[in-house]
């Protein structure tokens, strides 16, 4: 009896760790381009660190979430190249983060990001060079949107152009009153490059985004909930008497959801993500993967113990 319980276990922790290393090799798989494509990472990489300046700062909280930085005040935030890697960076270590439940992306200095660095742009403006930090910037956020934690960029002051597609590229964007989000690549003569059109359609529609794009539209908090773009709006923390500091209020919003062990939020996340990436037939076989792994999971027997009541 023992030894079948025991044989029962094994074969379900080896179920588990294949189930893991296809869901691992799915996340991988996770960037858009790859050598096939003619992406080289080495060599973007190594043109963007010629634009240095800014950092991207990253803190774990023993709470499960964390909270990246976009770190250049001098330059409202705007992204120079190594900028840049560093996101990627950061990124990888998002992704190996088994405690993790949620990320708050902010700007420093009470603003979000004013987009590309202008004077990076300024140097790499052929198509060729373009193209590849495009790519790579691509990749980049395209990883940030498929952590399997529950993502909230939280704008204060400006997100402009590349800025405004990072936003995108949460889960939930919370705005602070007075802020604004504001994709100002008409007015660049450029279109976004960084999936940043293609995820506000999935959020907003065609219709709405083909609005905020083609008029360079200034969105302020209203609008944002309005369209469908913001989840909520904080109360501007210097204006308001007694209000809480910024990134205290977006923790308490985001809590709500991140309340519980990390296996079972990281599931929650995964199931929502293949919905919303899969064709519907993988989608729902990837779903069967993610339950095997909470099913029986001391999470979910500690729960059938307890004979909780859902009031
Ligand atoms: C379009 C897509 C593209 C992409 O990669 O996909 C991009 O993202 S291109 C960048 C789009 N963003 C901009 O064009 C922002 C331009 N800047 C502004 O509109 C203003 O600077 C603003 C509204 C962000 C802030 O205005 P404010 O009057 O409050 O401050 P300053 O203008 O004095 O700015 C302070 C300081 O920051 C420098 N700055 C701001 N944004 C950038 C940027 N994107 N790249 C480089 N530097 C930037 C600005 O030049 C000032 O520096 P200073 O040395 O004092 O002149």
């Amino acid at each position: 009896m023992v030894l079948c319980a025991l044989r029962q276990q094994v074969l379900r922790c080896s179920s588990h760790c294949r189930t893991w290393a296809r869901l691992l090799q799915r996340q991988r798989s996770s960037c858009v381009y790859s050598s096939i494509h003619g992406f080289n990472q080495d060599e973007i990489r190594e043109k963007l660190q010629a634009f240095h300046g800014g950092s991207i700062d990253l803190l774990k909280q023993d709470s499960g979430i964390a909270v990246l930085t976009i770190n250049n005040p001098s330059r409202m935030n705007a992204f120079s190249g190594s900028m840049m890697i560093d996101l990627e960076e950061r990124v990888s270590q998002l992704e190996n983060w088994p405690e993790g439940k949620g990320l708050i992306v902010q700007g420093a200095a009470e603003t979000f990001c004013s987009g590309s660095d202008l004077n990076a742009v300024r140097a790499i403006s052929n198509q060729q060079d373009g193209m590849k930090m495009c790519m790579f910037m691509q990749n980049a956020l395209t990883r940030l949107l498929r952590l399997p934690l529950i993502s909230v960029a939280l704008v204060e002051g400006r997100a402009l152009g590349g800025g405004a597609e990072l936003t995108t590229a949460c889960d939930f964007r919370l705005m602070e009153a007075g802020s604004v989000i504001q994709f100002v690549h008409k007015h660049m003569g450029l279109v976004p490059g960084w999936g940043g059109a293609a995820r506000l359609v999935h959020l907003v529609g065609s219709q709405n985004a083909l609005k905020l794009l083609g008029g360079a539209v200034k969105v302020d908090p209203e609008l944002g909930v309005n369209i469908g773009l913001v989840d909520g709006v904080l109360e501007g923390h210097q204006k308001t008497e007694g209000a809480a500091p910024l990134l205290q209020q977006a923790e308490n919003w985001l809590s709500r959801y991140t309340k519980g062990p990390a296996p079972v939020i990281q599931a929650v996340k995964k199931v929502v993500l293949s919905g919303r990436e899969l064709p519907l037939s993988e989608a729902l076989r990837t779903e069967k993967d993610i339950f095997g792994m909470v099913w029986g999971a001391p999470a979910n027997l500690e729960a059938l113990a307890s004979k909780s009541k859902h009031k």
